[in-house]
């Protein structure tokens, strides 16, 4: 048939849909596009391709990006129009070029002009992000569109800096997934490198690919999001595959099936058509973990019993093929390159991006993650040695029915010797993906280095078989992303490249919470008009604001969040010269707590500017911009072991600037009976204390005893404990904030930036030790902050401040 007849013919069957020409015309175009001009995939199943491929694209509005995208499509595609009626099919090549990769792991991206101009193609790179979640275990996670399908994006390739999207919305909803790491409401610099996956998968010079995944859901989804799709194209299915792809619960339609007019009406065809008939239980699970080193552990599990008594194990081509088919018919992915393995590696790729860059976007949208918990680094991972195979490899199945796939390539583990373990969560293999530690952001020139995509060792993917795992190699695969375990808005990893140490022990808390006898009186009855505002909206526009008012008049934030110059310097000032800030109690309750029969004088305290935050009974909303602290951390930290004796330290991993809030020092709150009672029993026991006192505001009149309160950060505590001292020049400050309760015995001391640092540095505060002072509550400790200002060294005569913080 010539092309001109199966044009006529197309446009016949989808005026029998009751679809008119005009609408068909755009969409056939594309398609012929896509396919190459093979007509016999679009005429497949009564030309349910171009039908399906007409309702996506009608059901979703365009954005005005691809709007222009298209018209660029639309022009290179005048050309095709012409020849359309006289040039014969091509032969299938992305088919082909599938084909021939999809045998090997490895795989070319196809630059050629033709997948190049591929509207479709190039629709889907438009909408390519960075991938934040693998949601096929966290329904939560899932995005699900309007079509009834959830939909996974993955980037591949080099990653755009994520500061370039500061302040912008993402192109679609799915593509904010995870939106945690983009949390920073102030467009804070969350910078991502551009990693680049291995030689072996992408030559540097190549644009970004982006695969998009939607896996269809299972359940019927009441309320579903709209979200902004390119146009969408189905293949048809061959009967030879259509069975397998149907097994495992993929909800497609059958043969035969006529494109209905709606996609609330295509949902219901698949809900109730074609609902998978046993896949309720389906026990399949994804294990990503991941060390401080970089190394990525994918563990793919699914349970064999499912497939009853006739299961067999898939060769590894089989299960590869099979999967790439399913991926490119069903998940609706139109890169011809497309591979599994390759997938497989991108995940690693991601993973390492996603913890070891500054870029946001996830604790929602994080990877699924087991339970690994935090442990050790092994030495042994350091050198690799042996190249190895490039594919996805079938290691083994275990006796309990589940199936273990694992994924590896390139190069082979050197580690040595192994013995077997019975780690649940690693099973049988893992797949390691490596960061040659010479370009990992931690080393010492403290700069984030982009990875040199051609290097050998620049990153690459080791298998390890599990039965091989000892311990210590286990303990690498440990939490290592999130030492908050997602209390906070960010994750925050450790690193110790010095020693074996682990981060210490403790519970963490983002918040403080009271020990036992603190009484901390928050109650909305005790917040009288006098102590909340009645604006609307945001503080920043008011011009009287109750609880500005309440801290000198002013909003002490900027509208980006950070304290504002004045403010700052105003703290700072008090840190730099605490003697004139000095009071002194009559009777102080730290003297008094220590109950040992000699009062002694008060030893002064230093009294500290107050920001007075808006809260819940205020007029103004969430967003309001006199609401900074009670956000949360926002910025991109990393606890690393220091290397000048200090111990474990706190480090930005991008830029911060001057009057950024860092953190809030959270702990158990005690009073100052309870503090002195439980330095006895440190002492006694060699245990550590991180207290201070908030006593910023003693001086108001007489404390009791129950008002005197402090926090104690080392059992219970949040990242901030891990912050270390550094006398004068220190690049945070104190600063309290009063939030909810009208009082001041009790606020939040919170960590401010009072200069721009860069990424990489310590974060560190000065605690106001005075080292002369003997008589603390705590032990001192040998200061090595290496200031020029260090008072440990030049052993000033400074009184003892009121804050204290010692091992
Ligand atoms: C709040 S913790 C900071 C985190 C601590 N480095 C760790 O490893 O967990 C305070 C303790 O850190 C150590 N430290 C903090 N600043 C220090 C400094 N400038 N020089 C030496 N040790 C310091 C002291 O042992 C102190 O008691």
């Amino acid at each position: 048939m010539a092309t001109k007849q199966k044009v006529a013919a197309a446009y016949r069957a989808m005026q029998n849909l009751e679809i008119p020409e005009a609408k068909v015309k755009p969409v056939l175009k594309k398609l012929l596009k896509l396919y190459d001009k093979n007509w016999e995939l679009i005429e497949e199943e009564n030309y349910r391709a171009l039908a399906d491929a007409i309702f996506e694209s009608n059901d979703f509005e365009e954005p005005e990006e691809q709007k222009k995208n298209k018209k660029v499509n639309e022009e290179e595609m005048e050309d095709e129009e012409a020849s359309m009626n006289d040039e014969a099919a091509r032969p299938l090549k992305r088919l082909r070029l599938r084909g021939q990769e999809s045998q090997h792991g490895d795989c070319v991206t196809n630059d050629s002009p033709s997948s190049a101009a591929s509207p479709l193609k190039k629709l889907r790179i438009e909408k390519a992000t960075t991938l934040q979640s693998f949601p096929a275990q966290q329904p939560q996670n899932k995005a699900v569109s309007s079509d009834g399908n959830v939909r996974i994006e993955a980037r591949l390739g080099p990653m755009r800096d994520a500061s370039s999207d500061r302040g912008k919305q993402p192109a679609s909803p799915q593509v904010s997934l995870g939106g945690r790491r983009h949390i920073s409401e102030r467009g804070s610099p969350s910078k991502q490198p551009s990693v680049e996956p291995g030689k072996s998968l992408l030559p540097s010079n190549q644009t970004p690919h982006a695969y998009a995944l939607i896996i269809p859901k299972d359940e019927p989804v009441d309320e579903v999001p709209e979200y902004e799709v390119p146009i969408a194209v189905i293949p048809p299915e061959p009967s030879s595959l259509r069975d397998s792809s149907m097994k495992n619960g993929t909800t497609r339609k059958q043969a035969g099936h006529v494109p209905v007019a709606s996609s609330q009406h295509r949902d219901r065809v698949r809900n109730e058509d074609i609902r998978p008939s046993s896949n309720k239980e389906v026990a399949s699970n994804v294990v990503i973990a991941s060390s401080a080193k970089g190394e990525v552990k994918l563990s793919l599990s699914c349970n064999s019993a499912i497939a009853g008594p006739d299961f067999r194990m898939a060769n590894q081509e089989q299960l590869l093929k099979m999967m790439e088919d399913k991926c490119l018919r069903s998940y609706k992915i139109t890169d011809p390159n497309f591979s599994i393995a390759k997938m497989l590696r991108d995940i690693c790729d991601c993973m390492l991006e996603f913890s070891t860059d500054s870029n946001g976007d996830s604790k929602e949208g994080s990877m699924t993650r087991s339970g690994v918990d935090v442990l050790k680094e092994s030495e042994a991972h350091d050198t690799p040695i042996v190249e190895g195979n490039k594919e996805l490899d079938i290691l083994s199945h275990s006796s309990n029915g589940s199936v273990h796939v694992n994924s590896f390539s390139a190069l082979v583990s050197p580690r040595s010797p192994f013995s077997p373990t019975n780690q649940s969560s690693l099973d049988d293999g893992v797949l390691l993906s490596k960061m040659d530690k010479s370009h990992d952001f931690s080393q010492s020139d403290g700069k984030k280095q982009l990875e040199d995509p051609v290097s050998p060792n620049s990153r690459s993917l080791v298998i390890v078989p599990h039965h091989q795992l000892t311990a210590d190699d286990a303990r690498s695969f440990h939490d290592v992303n999130d030492l908050t375990k997602g209390n906070e808005n960010v994750q925050i990893s450790w690193v110790n490249e010095t020693t074996d140490d682990f981060p210490p022990s403790f519970n963490y808390i983002p918040q403080n919470l009271v020990f036992q006898d603190a009484h901390v009186n928050i109650s909305l009855s005790r917040i009288g008009t006098a102590d909340c505002c009645s604006c609307v909206g945001s503080c920043v526009y008011s011009t009287h604001c109750a609880c500005t008012d309440k801290a000198g008049g002013e909003l002490a934030y900027t509208a980006q969040g950070l304290m504002k110059e004045e403010t700052l310097e105003e703290c700072i000032a008090i840190s730099h010269n605490p003697q004139q800030h000095y009071f002194y109690c009559k009777d102080c309750p730290l003297e008094r707590s220590k109950n040992d029969g000699c009062l002694e004088p008060c030893k002064g305290h230093l009294k500290r500017k107050f920001i007075k935050e808006c809260w819940s009974k205020c007029g103004c909303g969430k967003q309001c911009g006199n609401r900074v602290i009670q956000r949360g951390i926002t910025y991109n930290l990393q606890v690393f072991f220091t290397s000048e004796e200090k111990g474990w330290g706190l480090r930005t991993l991008e830029d911060l600037p001057k009057g950024a809030f860092v953190c809030e020092f959270a702990g158990e709150i005690l009073t100052i009976g309870e503090l002195h009672e439980r330095n006895m029993k440190c002492t006694e026991n060699g245990k550590s204390m991180y207290p201070i006192l908030l006593d910023a505001d003693w001086d108001s009149g007489f404390v009791k005893d129950e008002e005197a309160l402090c926090l104690d950060a080392a059992s219970f505590g949040n990242i901030a404990r891990f912050i270390n001292h550094r006398c004068f020049d220190a690049n945070l400050v104190e600063i309290p904030i009063q939030i909810e309760c009208p009082d001041r015995y009790y606020y939040h001391f919170a960590l401010f930036t009072s200069r721009n640092i860069a990424a990489q540095e310590e974060l560190t505060w000065d605690y106001g030790i005075d080292f002369d002072d003997h008589d603390q509550p705590v032990k001192l400790f040998q200061c090595r902050c290496g200031s020029k200002f260090c008072r440990n060294m030049k052993r000033s005569t400074r009184t003892t401040r009121s804050v204290t913080i010692a091992r």
